[in-house]
């Protein structure tokens, strides 16, 4: 796998601003092309300050009810529990612009349909973007097109809820599952899988500030292709991007 394209920003702010401009323009040219746009939420700190600057943007180009919204993970707790991916892109951003709501499409809370059962909640997502898929003429890659894939790199280079060295990793064919014992609080989690992450145009990887330097160096090294990094296992069908502010960028050899 090709490393990155890496675009490096001044700070975290910074970054946030410029990443959240270009993923309005990237949903704007999906939209002239084809009449929509579908975007992968990340959780994390480089997620969310993404999300509160898109929330401020004013963009006439984009129609927002003609977005469809997916999440990369999901931390498996009950519904408006603050530490939910979705809660934080709700206080931030879903409120903010006017999303169709059936476009929403947010992975399933312990309290939800299916309990606190996180293998039947993974399944359920799994469906969900399937079904989607057969709509779009997509049914085989299970999947619907994903113009951008945002995912946040954690300071272990974990994304979405793939975690170094864990079996998710070596999956190949679920396009969700559900994680248990995570490293990272809390230890219950549903992910999309790499398979499914790799159908999309672009992925792009967000890492800004001191403790995303050694992450951000594996993910460069020319041989980081093991379990150990798993933001070098993931790419894009046309553009693979890891935006990093200066901080995280200091290590790169
Ligand atoms: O737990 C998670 O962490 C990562 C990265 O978070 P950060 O705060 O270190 O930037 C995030 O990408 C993932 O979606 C989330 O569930």
């Amino acid at each position: 796998m090709s490393r990155p394209e890496l675009s490096v920003h001044t700070d975290a702010p910074a970054m946030a601003r410029s990443v959240a401009a270009a993923l309005a323009e990237a949903v704007a040219a999906a939209q002239a092309e084809r009449g929509s746009a579908s975007v992968v939420l990340t959780g994390g700190r480089n997620g969310n300050a993404l999300l509160a600057e898109l929330a401020g943007m004013a963009r006439g180009d984009v129609d927002w009810s003609r977005v469809d919204l997916w999440w990369g993970d999901e931390r498996f707790l009950p519904e408006g529990d603050a530490d939910r991916n979705a809660t934080q892109a709700r206080d931030r951003f879903l409120g903010a612009v006017p999303l169709d709501p059936a476009r929403v499409h947010v992975m399933p809370a312990s309290d939800g349909p299916d309990g606190a059962d996180p293998e039947a909640a993974a399944e359920r997502y799994a469906a969900e973007l399937a079904e989607a898929s057969r709509v779009e003429g997509l049914a085989e890659q299970r999947v619907p097109l994903f113009d951008v894939v945002l995912l946040g790199v954690g300071p272990d280079a974990h994304v979405a809820s793939l975690f170094p060295g864990r079996p998710e990793l070596s999956e190949g064919d679920a396009t969700v599952l559900a994680v248990r014992n995570s490293p990272k609080p809390p230890p219950t989690r549903v992910t999309l899988t790499l398979p499914a992450i790799r159908t999309a145009r672009e992925v792009w990887l967000l890492a800004a500030g001191e403790d995303k330097a050694e992450a951000v160096a594996k993910v460069m090294e020319d041989s980081a292709e093991s379990g150990d990094v798993p933001a070098a296992l993931v790419s894009g069908r046309r553009r693979t991007v890891l935006f990093v502010d200066q901080a995280a960028a200091t290590k790169i050899r």
